[in-house]
This record gives structure tokens, C-alpha cells and sequence, in this order.
């Protein structure tokens, strides 16, 4: 038989296939609550005003070429891009125990990590790694890919559309020794539910009496609460609290760059010397996977990142988007509350932070938004807050209120 005639038809990736579903749809009040990607009030992506800033002056810079960058990437970029999570004062940055490797934006950072672990960490039995239920759908295919089994831990509790902390910290202590589990360092995908500091301390303690390794994923820092720093409170407590840990890192949505796919992995070492090895080998897996990864968008974050003045900037601009959002779940709040006086609680969305809500529909009520309706979302209930705008948040209020009555 002619090779390839087997192959089966695989399921189209539920985030992409939505955003394909929103555009062919014709209907002219569509809404669009999929993928988490900023939008500004008029429902269009954002350019920040601080990366067209960084663009114009790039492309004025006639030193820049376009040759090879090294295998691990921007060196600028992976110099500021650490501290920018890890903390400018971190230990481990200033004992030069963190790798920082440039990476295909967050989900490379996902994949290098999952790779690296699956051919070097030390696993306890099985090669698994415990990540959370719900998790972002990607993950998934992340680890399977490289020979790592993700295993569930409880994460969400439907009654209290809030964090099921007994069940989470219960997985972390019944989980074999020295596991590894996946933590979503600010605004968890898709629940938009963060534990509380006092939370996140009792987590940390557990898994370093259990010698667990933290994987960090950190694809919204300063979308949750609109401050970087506060956003890398986890990542920076579990450094200092001495757990074995790493960081994928992306500037997709807090530097508005989703298409120029930058971002970057941080491995925490217990040596410098250690720091060299590991990053050696991770030079290896990158080179035979993607060579060298893309120079441009590297080059706007390492400006914004190592200019003063337009880290300012930036973080104004990363006020704004998270200050919309902000206002589109109070708005929402208000509207189901005060206004429609929609059946059941919706503290839940001005409860939750970051990019999503969860907003507690049943598929059914998701499908009938879609539908009915013409709002796209996942069947989880989850919406971007993003999609939502002054003028189309009446429409989606009056259409879940529908659904739910
Ligand atoms: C937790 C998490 N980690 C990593 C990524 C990867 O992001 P990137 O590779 O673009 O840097 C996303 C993006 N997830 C989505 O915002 C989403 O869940 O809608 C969307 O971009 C996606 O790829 O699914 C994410 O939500």
C-alpha cells in the first residue's frame, strides 16, 4: 500500500479550531471568548504602544543583522528574561545556578523542559509528571510527546468555582517522592484560580519535605495583577525555599508578541557547575529540534526589558491590559448581579484573575452560546475576558443569562 494510507485523521486542537469555527462565522454580533489573546475595547489585537516604540528602533539600527543567534538563544534577552521572573535580586541568578535558554515562546519552553526531564531527571519509578485538573489542553500532548505521562492532581472545585486546595495538597503529599509537578506560577489556566500566598507556602513546604521538582509554567506574569513582581511571588518563594525547580517562561501575552513566539526555560541548578552541565546537554536537544530560535522578537524583549525607560512603558502598557480586564469582570459582575439578577453566584468572576474566567456553564450551556448565540468559548466554560468589550459585554451577559435560566 502507498505509505501514509494508514494514517488516522487526528482531532483538531479544541483552542485553534474555535478561532477557526469564530472567523467563518458570519453572524454580526459574534463574540470571541477562546483564545487567550489580548484584545482593546474595539475587539482588536494590541499592538503595545512600548513594542512598536522598541520596533522603530531596531529597524532604524543598522548594526542589526539577521545571522544565527547561538543555540540558546539572545544572550541579552536570556540575561534580563531570568531576573525578570526569578527576581533581580535572586540567589540562585547572582550564584549563577540558572540556565536560561531562548525558547519557541511558551509551549517550546514547555517542551524543551518536558524533554530535558524525560532524558535527565532522576524519576522516582515511572516517568510521569502530576499536572493539574483542569490544566491548559496543551499540556497534555506536551508530555506524552516526550515519553513523560501526565497524571492528574485535583485543582478545581465545582461547588465553590474556586480551588480545591485539600485535594491539591493532598495529591502533593500522597504523590511519590521526588515527583515532578506542574504549577502555574500566576492566573492558572483555564480556572483563573490562583492560590492565596498562606496556600502557596503550605504547597511549597510539602514538596520540599517530599523532594518534589516544581515545574513552573509562567505564561501570564503581570496579566493576573497587572505587577510582575507580585505575579512571580510562587516562582520566587520556591526558589528561596530551596525546591529543585523550573520555569517556562513566555512573553506572548504580556508583551503582546503571540505570532513572534518568544520565550524561554529556566532551570534552577543546585551549582554552578551543575549550571553548565545541564546547560550543555539542553544545547544538545535544542540543536537537533530548532537550531537556533528567532532573533527578532528576542531582540524587542531584551530592549523593553533592558531600557529603563521602556520598562516603564512596558509595564504601563501591561497595566492597561490587565486593567481592562479588570473592568470587563466587574462589569459582568454587575450586569448578572444587579442588572439581569442571572440565577446563581457570579463572585466567581470578580473572584478570579488573569486572562480566563471559569465561568461554572455545563458544556450544554457552552454549545447554546455558541449556537444560539454565536460566543465562542471551550466546553469547560472558560472565557477569555480579553474578548469581552463595552460593547459587546451587554450582549453576553443577556445571552448567559438566557442559557442559565
Ligand atoms: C498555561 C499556558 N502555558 C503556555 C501557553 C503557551 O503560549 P505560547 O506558546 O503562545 O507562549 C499558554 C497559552 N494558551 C492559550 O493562551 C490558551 O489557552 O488559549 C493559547 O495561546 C493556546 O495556545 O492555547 C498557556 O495558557
Amino acid at each position: 500500500a502507498e505509505s501514509f494510507d494508514e494514517v488516522a485523521l487526528a482531532p483538531l486542537d479544541v483552542i485553534f479550531k474555535l478561532t477557526a469555527d469564530y472567523k467563518a462565522d458570519t453572524h454580526p454580533q459574534k463574540v470571541n471568548l477562546g483564545v487567550g489573546a489580548y484584545r482593546d475595547d474595539s475587539s482588536k489585537p494590541w499592538v503595545l504602544p512600548v513594542i512598536k516604540k522598541a520596533n522603530e528602533i531596531l529597524l532604524k539600527d543598522d548594526s542589526v543583522d539577521h545571522e544565527y543567534l547561538p543555540i540558546t538563544g539572545l544572550p541579552e534577552f536570556c540575561n534580563l528574561a531570568g531576573p525578570l521572573i526569578l527576581g533581580a535580586d535572586s540567589p540562585a541568578v547572582k550564584e549563577k545556578r540558572v540556565v536560561s535558554v531562548q525558547c519557541i515562546s511558551g509551549t517550546g519552553a514547555n517542551h524543551l523542559a518536558a524533554l530535558f526531564l524525560s532524558r535527565f531527571y532522576k524519576f522516582n519509578g515511572a516517568k510521569q509528571a502530576f499536572i493539574s485538573d483542569p490544566t491548559w489542553v496543551n499540556h497534555f500532548n506536551i508530555f506524552r510527546n516526550v515519553g513523560v505521562e501526565p497524571l492528574t492532581y485535583p485543582y478545581y472545585d465545582p461547588k465553590t468555582i474556586g480551588l480545591d486546595f485539600d485535594g491539591f495538597l493532598g495529591a502533593v503529599k500522597s504523590a511519590p517522592l521526588k515527583s515532578v509537578i506542574l504549577l502555574h506560577a500566576c492566573a492558572h489556566n483555564p480556572t483563573g484560580v490562583d492560590p492565596t500566598h498562606e496556600q502557596w507556602e503550605a504547597i511549597a513546604s510539602v514538596m520540599k519535605e517530599r523532594s518534589h521538582f516544581a515545574f513552573f509554567d509562567c505564561a501570564y506574569q503581570g496579566f493576573a495583577s497587572g505587577d510582575l513582581d507580585a505575579d512571580a511571588w510562587a516562582v520566587r518563594h520556591f526558589v528561596a525555599t530551596g525546591i529543585p525547580l523550573l520555569v517556562c517562561q513566555s512573553f506572548a501575552k504580556n508583551a503582546g508578541l503571540y505570532g513572534e513566539r518568544v520565550g524561554a526555560l529556566h532551570i534552577v541548578s543546585a551549582s554552578a557547575d551543575a549550571a553548565a552541565r545541564v546547560k550543555s546537554q539542553l544545547a544538545v536537544l535544542q540543536r537537533s529540534e530548532i537550531s537556533n530560535p528567532p532573533a527578532y522578537g528576542a531582540r524587542l524583549v531584551a530592549m523593553i526589558l533592558g531600557q529603563p525607560a521602556l520598562f516603564d512603558e512596558w509595564k504601563r502598557d501591561i497595566k492597561t491590559m490587565s486593567g481592562r480586564i479588570i473592568t470587563m469582570r466587574k462589569e459582568l459582575h454587575r450586569l448578572l448581579t444587579h442588572e439581569l439578577k442571572t440565577p446563581g453566584n457570579w463572585d466567581h468572576i470578580i473572584n478570579q484573575i488573569g486572562m480566563f474566567s471559569f465561568t461554572g456553564l455545563s458544556p450544554t450551556q457552552c454549545k447554546a452560546l455558541i449556537e444560539e448565540h454565536h460566543i465562542y468559548l471551550t466546553s469547560n466554560g472558560r472565557i477569555s475576558m480579553a474578548g469581552l468589550t463595552s460593547h459587546n459585554i451587554g450582549y453576553f451577559a443577556k445571552a448567559l443569562d438566557t442559557v442559565v435560566r
